[in-house]
Parts: C-alpha cells; structure tokens; sequence
C-alpha cells in the first residue's frame, strides 16, 4: 500500500536542507504522539508530521520499500546546502520482523531536525508541517498484564526449545514474549524517549509508527562504500554480591555466551562478506548498559559495489541475534514456538537517505505505542546449555528501560 501527497500529481514535491543552530533534538519533537527519532548522544535525526507514507508486507517488503524510496526521491527537487549522510530527504523506516504476518513502514516527515559531528540542519519537505510544540504529558499510573504469551507460557516455549536443541534440532533459537503496560493517560512519544536518551545514551532512541524504544544493536550503517555494525549476544545482567567488573569477566568467560555471540557474528559476516572487498571484526568485549551487560562485537567493511541499505538490510535481516541457527529452522521454531505476532519488533528500525545511506539498528527494547497502551517485547538467544529460569530474568531485565521511561523513573 502506498499513499504519497495528492500534490505530487501536479506539482514536484520539494526537499530543502538548511544549516540550523545546535538543538536538543529531542525537545523539538511538537506533539505527544507521531515522533520519528533516531538519536544517540544528542546527535542524529528527529522527525515530525507525514509528507509521504509507504507500508509494504511479505517477503518483498524490502524490495518494495527500497523501489518505492528511489521512486520518491527521484520526483522531488532537492536543495541541500550540507550533502552529508541525514541531510536532503530523509524516511524514517521500521521493518516487520517476519515474512508473515507484519507489515512494514516509511515515514517521510514534513520537517527532520538533524545533528552530526557539530553540525545541525533542518530539512523541510513539501509544506514544511507545524511547529508549535505542546507541553510534555507524563503518565502517574501504569498497570501491567500478560501479553500474547505470559511469562509461563514463555518458560515453557523455552524449555521445549531447549530439549530440541540438546536433541540435535538446531544450534541456536531466539523466542520472545510481551507485556502489556496500560498508563491513565494517552502515551506521550516525547516523555518515554526522553526518558531512555537520559539513561541510555550508548543506545539509539528511535520512534517509528508508535514503535518506541533504545537499541544497543545497530545491524548495519551505511556511509557511502563503508558499512558497519555492532553486533550482540550473550548477556547478563547485575546480580547481588558480584561487581560489575566480575560480571563482566564471568561473561567473557562464558562457553555459552561466547558461542551464543559467534552464531551472532558468523551469521552477518558471512552474509555481508560478499558485498565488501574488505571485512574486520573486533571483539568481542563487554558492552554495560545499566540494566543488562552484553558481549558485543564491532563489524566494518568496504563494499565493493553500491548496493541500497535496504538491499543489504533485507540479506541481513533476520541475523543469529533475533533468529537463530540455521537461520530457516530458527524461523520455524520461532512461528511454531513463540505464540505472538513480533509485529515490528526485532525487524530493522532507522533511516534512510537520498543516496541510500543511512542506519539501520535492530528494534530491541522497546513497546509498540497506541493511545495509553504500551506491548512490550524482549527475547533471549537460547542454545542447548541455556536454563529457562534465568531466560525469563534476562527477557525481565530487557524490559526495564522501556518501562522505567514510561513511569518516569
Ligand atoms: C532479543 C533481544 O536481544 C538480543 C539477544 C541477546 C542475548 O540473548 O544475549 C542480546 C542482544 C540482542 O541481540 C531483546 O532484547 O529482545
């Protein structure tokens, strides 16, 4: 499904790129719901009001997407005054997780705000969209109850993975659950962003469609011939009596976590590998976040032809981090186990620009937002070693940033 501005027809839309002074990019954000936000450490792009949509769904929803951007941008009039990756057009984008069911989005905003390396910019396209900004709103209730899958249900789908894969099935699977969080006011987009860039600032903080969340994943980023990611696997998180410094090396000494991470790893290098002439990896090392610690490994390479961020995006998608290995036995144990609908959830979140950079993370912890409602999602790579009860601590302690910003902790 496509809808584009009636005004497309009969006259070219216009994208204009301008220098601006620094900003907090967050508090530009006018309105409690819509924000479009790709922010980590005060510099990336935020968005508001909708000059073009494009949603797509099915094993083609890359493909789709990638046709249906290159067709926009080729119809506008671009005035950039910068040129770097972020300015002229730009969509927000937050791809379904599955083949099926799902669907896809790309968001044009009428107005992007960006910051990068000191430098800012406003980009306005079409009309240019409102700019009164309405106070923040937070909630001072929220109420929480089982999702699609309740913990119990998420212990059991776990501990059955977990015989298959000692009875040889296959050598790591992902599954996941929801929580559902309902606040006494309508979700304001601005107060649970900010309240995430405040705690997390290694991650992005992105808002796509009502997917909000603070990703410590990037599955990859392209600037011109150079691609990179941040790939993660293998967790823990605070435990009483043991430091950070001893959790850390508990991890990095961990036969399971360490080869839950290599399945990560192997599973994008040897799918990116063919579009670079060169490759490194560096890692893994420990990554602290407050609520969780994860091994984590950085991938960059230089690609020896020029495909779209979404052409590589779609090879990617789904790595060993959100799916598992073998990645098709991974899916199916994934449709037949998991017992939801991961709608956008560990799909690729991000943006895209005219010249097909851009960053694409993996959309981990984080809610799908609608009105006062809040479905909360987080899953653990399992392999044969995993124990079911410290999964379900692990998914709990995935769930916390998203729930701290929504109360306001
Ligand atoms: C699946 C999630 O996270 C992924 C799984 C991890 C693991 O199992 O160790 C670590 C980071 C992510 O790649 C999630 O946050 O929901």
């Amino acid at each position: 499904m496509t809808s584009a501005p009636a005004s497309r027809t009969r006259e070219r839309l216009r994208a204009h790129t301008r220098r601006a002074a620094g900003y907090d990019l967050l508090g530009r954000l006018p309105a409690p719901t819509g924000a479009l936000s790709w922010v980590r450490d005060g510099s990336g792009l935020v968005g508001w009001g909708e000059a073009a949509r494009f949603e797509a769904s099915g094993p083609d929803r890359f493909a789709a997407a990638d046709r249906w951007w290159r067709e926009f941008t080729d119809e506008l009039d671009v005035e950039d005054d910068l040129g770097v990756p972020g300015t002229g057009p730009v969509a927000f984008l937050s791809m379904a997780f599955s083949d099926r069911p799902g669907h896809s989005v790309l968001v044009v905003p009428e107005v992007v705000v960006g910051r990068r390396n000191g430098r800012s910019w406003t980009t306005t396209i079409g009309s240019g969209g409102r700019r009164r900004v309405e106070p923040v709103r937070r909630p001072s209730e929220v109420l929480y109850s089982d999702g699609q899958v309740s913990v119990t249900g998420y212990r059991e789908a776990v501990r059955t993975a977990v015989e298959r894969m000692r009875a040889g099935d296959l050598e790591k699977v992902v599954l996941a659950h929801d929580l559902l969080a309902v606040a006494d006011v309508g979700i304001d987009h601005r107060f649970v962003l900010e309240g995430l860039a405040r705690r997390y600032p290694e991650c992005w903080v992105y808002a796509v469609d009502g997917l909000i969340g603070a990703t410590p994943e990037l599955l990859l980023r392209r600037s011109g011939s150079v691609v990179d990611s941040r790939v993660l696997a293998g967790t823990t998180w605070p435990h009483d009596g043991m430091s950070d410094d001893e959790l850390a090396a508990a991890l990095l000494s961990s036969g399971k976590n360490l080869g839950e991470h290599e399945y990560a790893v192997t599973s994008l290098v040897e799918t990116l590998r063919p579009f670079c002439s060169t490759m490194s990896v560096d890692g893994p090392s420990v990554l602290r976040l407050p609520n969780v610690s994860h091994l984590s490994s950085d991938v960059i390479g230089t690609l020896n032809g020029t495909p779209s961020l979404l052409a590589l995006g779609e090879a990617l998608h789904p790595t060993a981090a959100v799916g598992g290995t073998p990645r098709a036995e991974a899916i199916a144990m994934i449709d037949e186990l998991e017992g939801m609908d991961r709608g956008r959830y560990a799909g690729p979140v991000g943006w895209i620009d005219g010249n097909g950079d851009g960053e694409l993370g993996i959309a981990l912890r984080c809610a799908q937002v609608e009105g006062r409602t809040a479905r909360l999602y987080a899953g653990c790579g399992l392999v044969a070693e995993s124990d079911p009860d410290s999964e379900v601590r692990e998914a709990h302690a995935k769930m916390l940033p998203f729930r701290e910003a929504l109360e306001g902790m």
